[in-house]
């Protein structure tokens, strides 16, 4: 039995992670495989650097595109991160009839459909599973286990940095920085931690989930984006008042106007299980026509939950060796000449219920008003809870819940309720979702 031969570009986090899990689990993996996969070229940008994997029989080079372009090797696995760089050496490995297998989100969100036409020219695999929500196999089981079924929409705990931040942050009252070093530290964060706190990562991520779900191209710049930073402790503990979790979601779903694309904080009901992935983990929920809603649960981030999704493209490649490129699952779940223009949705266009939290001075008649102008906005109140004014304050809490609503309804209403002289500073919203 002649071994795949395998190049890997990167060893770091999850080079080392992916190096460690063939070797440890090489048994089954050759088991299901069918062949050994051995890793025999590997390009690392300090060879000389001590490193959490063994580097025996692999031969190491600085120069990446000296494995891609390395006749002995069959797939090339990209896992050096950024975009311009990888995408270059991903497409000269694919010009040279090599397979690739790649954990890159930003890569795959930014250049995928170019790197996917190539592909197709060439007839290799691009895998991508460690790419989105780590070891959770979210793009088999949307692309292959729920192949009969309409997705009507998804909605993600995707970021597995934020989620430990959060987490720790704002339930165990650590702070911010102290949280992000770990994450660093762990390996659960990108090169540019940025990337992880902003939401781009999870909107790579979310670019990914709704091409494969709803066979449309790949459209990161249209994918609307806020990250954690401006959630506070007080919403936090407002929100668990009211019965509410706040989580950073990606959330992609047919809306009136097209597939609607956002990654922002959000309320979700306490009882909601996406509402209690805490920590590292990620969860993405899909829910569909006819199956209905399925959850998908596990590690979002670290070296060996990202090393087991490499592997599993690995094996899936080595399977298809021998398939011909026609009969192979497409890149993004649809065949390439079915994808649809399907619009994406303005944010303007979307439709959510709102958390909204003001400082209103303490005197009669502020509440009337407010009530008054987000009825006349067309907006409903659930529920609406004024606190205390703590000692020595000049204005109260006022905290509203509200029922669905436009976006471009609820910032003309927050507008007019920011020029109200009673309320002083601007208007928290935080969307809310119930995932029904
Ligand atoms: N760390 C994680 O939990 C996950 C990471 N990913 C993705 O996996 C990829 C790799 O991430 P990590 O392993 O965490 O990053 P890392 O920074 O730990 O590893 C990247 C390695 O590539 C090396 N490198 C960079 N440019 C190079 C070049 N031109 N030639 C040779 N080596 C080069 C760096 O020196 C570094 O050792 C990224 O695309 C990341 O987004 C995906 C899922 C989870
Ligand atoms: N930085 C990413 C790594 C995995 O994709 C995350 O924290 O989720
Ligand atoms: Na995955």
């Amino acid at each position: 039995m002649d071994p795949v031969k395998v190049g890997v570009l990167g060893l770091g986090t999850v080079g080392g992670g992916t190096v460690n899990l063939l070797e440890r689990n090489r048994d089954e993996i050759t088991r299901r495989a069918g062949r050994p996969i051995d890793i025999v070229h590997a390009a690392a940008r300090h060879p000389d650097r001590p490193r959490t994997c063994s580097t025996d029989g692999i031969r190491l080079t600085y120069d990446a595109f000296e494995v891609v372009d390395d006749p002995d090797i069959e797939i090339v696995v990209e896992l050096i991160g950024g975009d311009e760089l990888a995408r270059e050496l991903t497409l000269r490995a694919i010009d040279n009839g090599k397979h690739v297998v790649t954990a890159n989100k930003a890569m795959i969100a930014l250049h995928g459909n170019e790197i996917f036409a190539k592909a197709r020219e060439k007839g290799v695999s691009v895998g991508f599973e460690a790419a989105v929500a780590g070891g959770i196999p979210i793009i088999k089981a949307v692309r292959e286990g729920l192949v009969g079924n309409r997705i009507e929409w998804l909605a993600g705990i995707i970021n597995g940095t934020g989620n430990f931040i959060l987490t720790e942050m704002l339930y165990a009252g650590r702070a911010f920085g102290d949280v992000l070093a770990e994450a660093q530290r762990l390996g659960y964060a990108e090169a540019d931690p940025t990337f992880d706190v902003e939401g781009i990562d999870a909107a790579h991520k979310l670019t990914i989930l709704a091409s494969i779900a709803f066979g449309i191209p790949l459209q990161f710049d249209k994918v609307y984006t806020e990250g954690i930073g401006q959630i506070s402790i007080e919403d936090v503990t407002y929100a668990q008042e009211l019965g509410f979790r706040i989580k950073h979601l990606g959330i992609a779903r047919r809306e009136a106007d097209g597939i609607g694309l956002r990654v922002h904080p959000t309320l979700l009901p306490e009882r909601q299980l996406l509402a209690n992935v805490d920590g590292v983990m990620n969860a993405v929920m899909v829910n569909a026509d006819p199956v209905g809603p399925t959850l998908y649960y596990g590690a979002g981030a670290g070296a060996e939950p990202t090393a087991s999704a490499v592997v599993a493209d690995l094996v899936d490649v080595v399977r298809e060796f021998t398939l011909e490129p026609e009969n192979r699952v497409p890149y993004l779940a649809f065949h390439s000449h079915f994808l649809s223009d399907e619009p994406i949705a303005p944010i303007e266009s979307v439709n959510t219920a709102y958390y909204l939290r003001l400082e209103a001075q303490d005197e009669p008649g502020v509440l009337a008003e407010v009530t008054r102008i987000l009825s006349e906005a067309g907006i409903s109140i659930e529920a609406i809870i004024q606190k205390q004014p703590a000692a020595g304050a000049e204005t109260v809490p006022v905290i509203l819940l509200t029922h669905r609503v436009l976006e471009a309804q609820m910032n003309s209403a927050c507008t007019q309720l920011e020029a109200l002289e009673q309320v002083h500073g601007s208007v928290t919203r935080i969307r809310v979702e119930t995932l029904a």
